[in-house]
């Protein structure tokens, strides 16, 4: 079931998803969304501010804060910024995937992530289900390039490899490689400067 305050879009469309805590947002996820739409011809790419990732111990600041200071952050007019995952209680990218695809069939969706998130993909419920229902839009990030690249994940699906113009269009398993200027920015570090108090 679709919220009435989902976002729309046309039939046909390709849109990005970037799955994220977002504790805070900062210039690094607009950099790949930015990426995202011009790299890989997307139409559309939809934020999904996660309620807490399930393999990270401590919890994130109140999504309220976290979606109000993403949408300060991320403003273009191809981006919305959503609560869809906590809307669909959903804790898992893989189920938040296949609600998506239920809700929008007549819609392509490709799932993006920076190089970190492909190096433990494997570690992921279902990751295998998320990869042969979407293609993987993945951006190179300081430090993760090479192990990404030598990951379970990436070595499993060797083979399915594609351009990067060429993935929104690819029947899944595919997935991109895209190297951008690398961006040294973290949440993490953000935290650590006293730059974003929980
Ligand atoms: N500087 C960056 N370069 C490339 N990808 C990034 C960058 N920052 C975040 N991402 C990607 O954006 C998505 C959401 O990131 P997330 O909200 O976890 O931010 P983060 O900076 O990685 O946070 P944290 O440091 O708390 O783990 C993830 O797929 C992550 O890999
Ligand atoms: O579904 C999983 O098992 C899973 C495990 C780890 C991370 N994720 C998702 O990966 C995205 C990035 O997470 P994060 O916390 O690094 O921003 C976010 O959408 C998480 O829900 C999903």
């Amino acid at each position: 079931m679709r919220g009435p305050d989902w976002p729309v879009a046309g039939r046909g469309q390709s849109v990005g998803l970037l799955g994220g805590s977002f504790d805070p947002a900062h210039a690094g996820h607009v950099a790949i969304t930015r990426a995202a739409l011009a790299r890989f011809g997307l139409d559309w790419v939809w934020w999904v501010v996660s309620p807490g990732n399930p393999l990270k111990r401590d919890a994130p600041a109140a999504l309220d804060r976290r979606l109000a200071q993403a949408r300060q952050v991320m403003r273009h007019p191809r981006v919305h910024v959503t609560d869809i995952e906590a809307q669909l209680s959903s804790r898992f990218s893989a189920d938040t995937v296949a609600s998506l695809q239920e809700a929008y069939p007549h819609l392509r969706f490709v799932w993006l992530m920076g190089s970190d998130n492909l190096g433990q993909f494997h570690l992921w419920d279902r990751w295998d289900e998320i990869a042969g229902r979407v293609p993987l839009g993945i951006f190179a990030r300081p430090g993760d390039r090479l192990r990404a690249l030598n990951s379970p994940t990436a070595r499993r699906l060797a083979s399915d490899r594609v351009p990067p113009a060429m993935l929104a269009q690819a029947a899944p398993p595919a997935w991109s490689f895209v190297n951008i200027p690398l961006r040294p920015e973290s949440s993490t570090e953000l935290r650590r400067a006293g730059q974003w108090k929980h």
